[in-house]
């Protein structure tokens, strides 16, 4: 079975993003670029870290917008080839159908369900009363129903989702392994509870990233798995 770890890659500096990709390169899977990184480097950054890695690149860019915006910025990204796209779910079924239309046949288009960052009493400020469980299925099923190929959810969520959705593709972020500092994640859970409960991908950031030996922090989790 291949890695299912994706490093993500939210450092500021190309030179960084590349040094660090370079040096765990051969104990993760692929490649999370998120909106910090294309941003500040584009199109130009992401080939750069392709190259060089020459691991699968997953474009957490978070589309959301009305249904032709978000359809003619993931033309614009075709030519990068992605592995995985994430557009919001909150966008609406028209949005997430327009999307998956206009990605490239090789790119998995994700939509973000709820953030990892985000509780119960978070959503119910935004005038969303129930669980984040609850929420994550409704917005699954949304997904779903838009012709997606998976979801992004906390691992508290996944086992759920996967009951319901057998051959969807589940991205799951806020990953902690035992003892790590959650940061501004909420709904964390470890990187082998995620996988035993159908996540397809682990994304982990700052347990790597920030890890006072990265390659050290990466093959550690690896074994975990
Ligand atoms: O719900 C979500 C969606 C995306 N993310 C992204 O995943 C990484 C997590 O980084 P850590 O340092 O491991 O917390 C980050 O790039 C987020 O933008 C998420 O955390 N939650």
């Amino acid at each position: 079975m291949s890695n299912p770890v994706y490093l993500a890659l939210d450092l500021p500096q190309l030179d960084a993003a590349r040094d660090l990709a370079m040096k765990v390169r051969a104990h993760v899977g692929g490649l999370k670029l998120g909106l910090e990184f294309f941003c500040a480097h584009g199109h130009h950054g992401v080939l750069d870290i392709a190259h060089a890695a020459k691991l699968p690149i997953f474009l957490d860019l978070k589309l959301h917008d009305i249904p032709n915006t978000v359809a003619s910025a993931m033309q614009a990204i075709n030519t990068l080839e992605p592995a995985i796209v994430t557009v919001h779910a909150s966008g609406g079924r028209a949005m997430m159908e327009d999307a998956k239309a206009a990605a490239g046949e090789n790119t998995r288009v994700v939509a973000v369900t709820m953030l990892t960052s985000l509780d119960e009493r978070d959503l119910a400020r935004t005038g969303i009363e129930g669980s984040p469980h609850d929420h994550v299925l409704r917005l699954a099923d949304l997904a779903h129903d838009a012709g997606l190929d998976g979801i992004v959810c906390s691992g508290q969520e996944v086992g759920a989702v996967h009951k319901q959705w057998k051959d969807g593709f589940f991205v799951v972020p806020g990953l902690r392994p035992a003892g790590a500092a959650a940061g501004d994640q909420k709904r964390t859970v470890t990187p082998r509870s995620a996988r035993d409960d159908g996540a397809s991908v682990l994304v982990i950031g700052r347990p790597i990233s920030r890890a006072e030996d990265p390659l050290a922090a990466a093959r550690a989790i690896e074994a975990t798995l």
